[in-house]
């Protein structure tokens, strides 16, 4: 555990409030290829940040509280990653201040684009700089990783090639293509995907410069498009339009194009023949949204 002494904080800093992204991520591709003793899967996985996701406000308190707002849903205040990310910052270093945390989601759940993780990184992220508490990147990331494996590359705020449980990051320059990502109304639990008996988990080791070629595939897709219909049913559908992948451990499924035009008519004839879809569309970007903001604060 990092313990540093308990820094000064100025009144100025109680009563100032910080708004901040917390970006999607898609997995352009992910191979599993193999599994560690303690039962994670060891993965080979192109991350690309996108310019699209949920926004936090965060506003320091005298006492220890922590609450978010609103509520998320069958999501106990205190499970909430927002919530986890504060108390794993008060434990690591003894800091006796709270937070009022308001919280505009715009990413689904289980949505594979890593919401949940990603508010985490940005409470982290932001917490740590409202209250002042000097912690680095690799010490966020390593508390990161201990609330979700997606959460240090949101931490470290670059698109990256990533091995182990998702942990050991690359930053790559990708191509800022935009994406048409597509939710098909189903929620997808990642521990029970990645527990599938059917899941290849011995896909052979690839390279960076090989995924870079925009090679690869995602192991998750046939145990996704068996276990949910509308997976495969948006994947047949987005397929017209180009290469289609899914994201995570699904339930989204995205294409790339090359302008925003486009990908808006994509979307909108998607979620106009099909009801229950919904979805976003994002640029991606080799720097997160979340470090740009945060470097304008200073
Ligand atoms: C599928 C991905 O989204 C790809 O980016 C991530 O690997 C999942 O990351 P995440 O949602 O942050 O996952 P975590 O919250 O850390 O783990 C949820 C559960 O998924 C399983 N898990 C997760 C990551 C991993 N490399 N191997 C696993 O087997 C574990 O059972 C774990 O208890
Ligand atoms: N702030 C949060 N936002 C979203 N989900 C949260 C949050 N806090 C806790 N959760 C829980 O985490 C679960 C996974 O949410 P999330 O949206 O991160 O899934 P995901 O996009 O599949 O993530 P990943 O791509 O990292 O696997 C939710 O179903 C919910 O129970």
């Amino acid at each position: 555990m990092i313990r540093i002494a308990r820094p000064f904080i100025s009144e100025a800093a109680l009563t100032a409030t910080l708004t901040l992204p917390a970006p999607a991520k898609l997995n352009l591709m992910l191979h599993i290829v193999g599994r560690r003793d303690d039962g994670y899967h060891r993965l080979q996985t192109l991350f690309q940040l996108l310019d699209f996701g949920d926004e936090l406000t965060l506003t320091p308190r005298h006492d220890t509280e922590v609450r978010v707002s609103p509520s998320i849903p069958d999501v106990a205040n205190e499970d909430n990653l927002i919530t986890r990310a504060a108390r794993a910052l008060q434990d690591a270093t003894g800091h006796t201040g709270g937070a009022d945390i308001q919280l505009t989601k715009r990413l689904p759940m289980g949505g594979g684009i890593g919401g949940g993780s990603s508010d985490c990184a940005t409470a982290l992220v932001g917490l740590n700089h409202l209250w002042q508490l000097g912690l680095d990147e690799d010490a966020l990331a390593e508390i990161g990783l201990t609330l979700g494996a997606d959460v240090p590359v949101f931490v470290r705020g670059r698109s990256a090639w990533a091995e182990g449980i998702g942990e050991e990051l690359t930053p790559v320059e990708l191509p800022e293509h935009w994406f048409v990502v597509i939710h098909p109304g189903v929620h997808v639990s990642t521990p029970a995907l990645f527990r599938h008996p059917q899941l290849t988990r011995n896909t052979p080791v690839s390279t960076i410069r090989t995924a870079l070629t925009g090679a690869g595939h995602n192991d998750f897709e046939p145990v996704a498009r068996t276990l949910y219909p509308n997976i495969d049913h948006a994947i047949e559908q987005l397929s017209q339009y180009g290469s289609v992948r899914l994201s995570g451990s699904g339930a989204c499924v995205f294409v790339q194009t090359q302008s925003d035009m486009a990908a808006q008519t994509i979307l909108r004839t998607i979620t106009e023949r099909n009801p229950g879809y919904s979805g976003f569309i994002g640029r991606g970007v080799n720097q997160s949204p979340l470090q740009r903001a945060l470097a304008d604060q200073a």
